[in-house]
């Protein structure tokens, strides 16, 4: 089977987030599997292209209309480890892709628009027939949409779309005019079981033409797939995704155990796994060292995320002061885009700067990440809502144990030391349900107090969460199930 992947990140050469994660550990297994693979992502000068191998112009001259003219492209591909890759440059003169970042900009419509567009040109004039367009999130919203409308009648009509939301947070509200810029006709798909916004009746919703238009949806966990229909996490998509319900699931995301396994690790300072797992406090001792922390008798509890709304930031504040005052050390690794919530924890960096057992370290950086994962004996996950959550998984894999709020993905993957009904193997943290403080104290007090009061029983979580199979093998055959299920419409 020949599948292209579609998207806005890759890690590690264009990673935000969990969508990057996402994107090469899928590919990776589906090659495994023998699978023709392409990823295809815009070529941002942020594009981190060491990783890459034969990087090269392999298509030169790919003519792309937009808004009433054409912008010539190249197309770069290269080789990340056994995938494919493919990058669309446009020479546009609003450097559609030359922003040093890759999200975040007031046209961030306009240039993902425009990447969905060049995409489909790219496979129509370049002679591919992919039989699975894999799309995901907002940002390529417009793909599905754009082969039902145009494209098939140009000959591409044997490809199917599988669409994955990662994030209903980020829908992708646009002014119509987005529309006519891509060659849509707005009078067509402006219609509210189209486009048309639920909330806003003036905006396309692109998140929505992709569930409408695609062949086959899903998201990233059974839990908020359920959530999603039924609860206000739907953000306003409930109605639709209940109409939808036949084509629509949940497929637990995996991680990539090549990248994501203390045995193999590079970027740590010691190798270590579940028969060696004594050696994990020389990785203990070396974050301790390079953050600066005092070393004592006490926890690390780690926090690594995108400092978002979506990842309860209130909560990481309150869960930070409640952990030093009851007998741990903190270490945050976090980016924020929004700048209030920058701006609020700067504040905090500032006010316990003079803390020994604490570290905030405000930016995004992958080797850090690598380490904390490596030394920290506890993480924090108090999201408001989880599509799938990453950082759990990888935190187990590194005997970590998390402390999680009982949503989407974290529900699926954390069973309670104390309170869950799984078998004891499989419980590997702790959990609260209620967003408030109270309800993050339950849990986070309940995991200081075991490190501090029964280490043995600590260490048993450790191993239950290293042990369990997070990997991509399971997750794969589940994407492979629903590639060979829309192949069959062909
Ligand atoms: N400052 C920083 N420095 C270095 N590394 C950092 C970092 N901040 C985050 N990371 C890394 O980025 C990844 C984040 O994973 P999450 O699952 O939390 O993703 P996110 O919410 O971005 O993605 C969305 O998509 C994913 C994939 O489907 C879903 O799991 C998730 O629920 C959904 O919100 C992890 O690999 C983490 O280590």
């Amino acid at each position: 089977m020949y599948i292209a992947l579609i998207s806005a990140e890759c890690a590690p050469i264009a990673k935000a987030g969990g969508l990057g994660d996402f994107v090469l550990g899928l590919a990776r297994e589906l090659v495994r599997c023998g699978e023709t693979v392409e990823i295809v992502l815009p070529y941002y000068d942020v594009l981190d292209i060491a990783p890459l191998a034969d990087l090269q112009v392999v298509y030169e001259q790919l003519r792309v209309p937009f808004h009433n003219e054409w912008i010539t492209c190249r197309v770069f591909g290269g080789k990340l480890t056994e995938v494919n890759c493919l990058f669309i440059d446009p020479q546009s003169v609003h450097g559609l892709f030359q922003r040093r970042r890759i999200y975040g900009e007031q046209d961030d419509a306009e240039r993902f628009a425009f990447f969905a567009r060049a995409v489909l040109e790219f496979m129509l004039q370049s002679g591919r027939q992919p039989d699975i367009l894999h799309c995901n999130d907002w940002q390529t919203g417009l793909i599905p949409v754009l082969l039902y409308e145009v494209y098939q009648a140009l000959g591409m009509n044997r490809t199917r779309v599988c669409y994955t939301l990662h994030n209903l947070g980020y829908q992708g509200r646009v002014s119509e005019t987005i529309l006519r810029q891509v060659g849509l006709d707005p009078q067509r798909v402006m219609t509210a079981d189209r486009l048309r916004d639920s909330q806003d009746g003036r905006l396309a919703n692109l998140l929505q033409g992709g569930i409408v238009y695609s062949n086959f949806v899903n998201t990233v966990s059974p839990r908020y797939a359920w959530e999603i229909q039924h609860t206000e996490q739907g953000m306003g998509l409930q109605p639709l995704l209940n109409t939808y319900a036949h084509k629509f699931g949940g497929v637990l995301n995996g991680i990539d155990e090549e990248i994501w396994n203390p045995e193999l690790d590079p970027l740590i300072p010691t190798n270590f796994g579940v028969e060696t797992l004594p050696r994990k406090a020389l990785n203990r001792q070396a974050l301790r060292s390079r953050l600066g922390l005092q070393t004592v008798d006490k926890p690390i509890m780690a926090i690594v995320t995108r400092l978002d709304y979506q990842k309860g930031v209130d909560l990481i504040a309150h869960g930070i002061h409640d952990t030093l005052a009851h007998g741990g050390q903190i270490v945050l690794l976090g980016t924020a885009l929004d700048p209030a919530i920058a701006a609020q924890f700067a504040q905090l960096k500032q006010d316990t700067a003079a803390n020994p057992d604490c570290h905030l370290e405000l930016g995004y950086d992958e080797t850090l990440a690598h380490l904390i994962y490596a030394g920290a004996d506890l993480m924090l996950i108090p999201s408001r809502y989880e599509p799938c959550g990453l950082t759990q998984m990888i935190a187990m894999k590194y005997g970590v144990v998390p402390v999680v709020r009982r949503a989407g993905g974290l529900a699926d993957t954390v069973f309670d030391a104390n309170y869950s009904d799984q078998p004891f193997e499989l419980r590997n943290g702790y959990v609260f349900d209620e967003l408030t403080a109270a309800g993050l104290e339950s849990a986070l007090r309940r995991a200081l107090g075991l490190w501090h009061g029964y280490p043995e029983y600590f260490w048993q979580l450790r191993v239950n969460g290293m042990r369990s199979d997070l990997s991509w093998r399971r997750p794969a055959q589940r994407y492979l199930a629903i590639y060979a299920q829309l192949r069959a419409t062909v």
